[in-house]
């Protein structure tokens, strides 16, 4: 965003979610200042899977643009997990935690990482308010693979010019990732942070077998919805 044309607040302000009670002004006042004709945005995932907030960002705005990141909800999860137990180690494993019944493989869609890869559910009380040409889905695994092509698409969404393409990007073959040549106001290179890209568990194929089938379905219904097939299988 900073290598173009607007303005992005750097933290998760998540009004929406958990801090509605402190009212619109003091969101206004979180934001980063603009200038006019400038885009201003910010990011709190959590949005995405909470309730009541499709109806409270529509009460701000109707013509609002809605930006979601997905990638196949099964990576999705076990990334939440290896989040989770950087910060409380002695949990379960994600075995444990992913079913209900071990041995009829029933898999505990309430668990946080599970339900969250349950886009379609999600995504059907966003409908409620927002037409889908209001809401556009970055391809996670391919804002990885081809994150000009991704942000190309993105900026076509906002109505942008695309500023952004591949000369702004490198693989960083360390990390394992692509990295910004050159974010605005720095002559150094820029990659994620060490919390982004690391280095999952190795979960046993027959789990991942028994997701696939749980999240079949889900997914299915997520592209109908979409529009758009994401081929997770
Ligand atoms: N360019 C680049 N560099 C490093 N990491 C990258 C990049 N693009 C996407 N990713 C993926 O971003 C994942 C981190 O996302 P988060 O779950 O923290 O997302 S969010 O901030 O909550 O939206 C993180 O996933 P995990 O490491 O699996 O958690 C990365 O796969």
């Amino acid at each position: 965003m900073e290598l173009c044309c607007g303005q992005a607040l750097g933290s998760e302000p998540h009004f929406f979610d958990r801090h509605y009670a402190r009212g619109l002004n003091w969101y206004r006042s979180m934001m980063p200042k603009a200038l006019d004709g400038q885009i201003v945005m910010e990011k709190t995932p959590r949005y995405f899977v909470t309730a009541e907030t499709p109806a409270r960002i529509h009460a701000m705005s109707k013509e609002i643009k809605l930006i979601v990141v997905v990638r196949d909800p099964i990576t999705r999860a076990i990334s939440d997990y290896t989040q989770i137990i950087s910060k409380t180690p002695d949990i379960p494993s994600f075995e444990n935690l992913t079913f209900k019944n071990r041995t009829t493989g029933q898999v505990n869609s309430l668990w946080s990482p599970i339900w969250i890869g349950m886009y379609a559910q999600h995504l059907e009380r966003w409908l409620i308010y927002f037409p889908l040409s209001q809401i556009h889905f970055v391809h996670g695994e391919r804002l990885i693979s081809d994150p000009a092509g991704e942000l190309g698409r993105v900026q076509d969404f906002l109505g942008l010019q695309r500023i952004i393409t591949d000369k702004h990007f490198y693989f960083n073959k360390t990390k394992g990732f692509p990295c910004l040549k050159k974010p605005e106001g720095s002559s150094k290179p820029h990659c994620l942070g060490k919390t982004k890209g690391r280095t999952h568990p190795k979960i046993d194929p027959e789990i991942i077998r028994r997701l696939r089938d749980f999240y079949k379905p889900h997914n299915l219904k997520f592209y109908q919805m979409a529009g758009k097939n994401f081929g997770w299988q």
